[in-house]
């Protein structure tokens, strides 16, 4: 009860990616899903996501103090932003998980760990 499936503990990108292509399939909605709507789609729903957090200033790390049910929202817009943005990057031919480690490396090269320690 309450365990997580083992499909939660392995998702992958490919897995929801694959997941959303389904989805968009069997409601014959592929002809919606062109980039242009699918980021307008995404920045929608980050603004549903910025309006969860929009006025209650800053919020401890873990979110202590929120409620279950708030957190439980959270997680769909979060989720939300997720599916939206691996679509988006499948209708415009980009692999997704080899483009974010690629720029992870780009990033460390622009970031130095050496050069990137806080000053004393
Ligand atoms: N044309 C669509 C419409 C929805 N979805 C999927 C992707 C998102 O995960 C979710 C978005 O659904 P809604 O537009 O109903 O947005 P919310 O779930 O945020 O509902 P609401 O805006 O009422 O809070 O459904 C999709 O793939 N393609």
């Amino acid at each position: 009860m309450g365990g997580r499936t083992e499909e939660e503990g392995s998702v992958s990108l490919e897995l929801l990616r694959l997941k959303m292509a389904e989805f968009a399939e069997e409601r014959n909605w592929d002809r919606f899903h062109s980039p242009r709507n699918l980021l307008l789609a995404l920045v929608g729903e980050v603004g549903e996501l910025s309006e969860i957090f929009q006025w209650k200033g800053e919020v401890g790390k873990g979110l202590p103090e929120w409620a279950e049910e708030e957190k439980e929202h959270l997680g769909e817009e979060l989720s939300d932003v997720l599916l939206y943005l691996v679509r988006l990057s499948d209708m415009c031919g980009v692999d997704l998980s080899k483009a974010a480690l690629r720029k992870i490396q780009l990033n460390a090269l622009k970031y130095p760990a050496n050069k990137s320690k806080p000053s004393s």
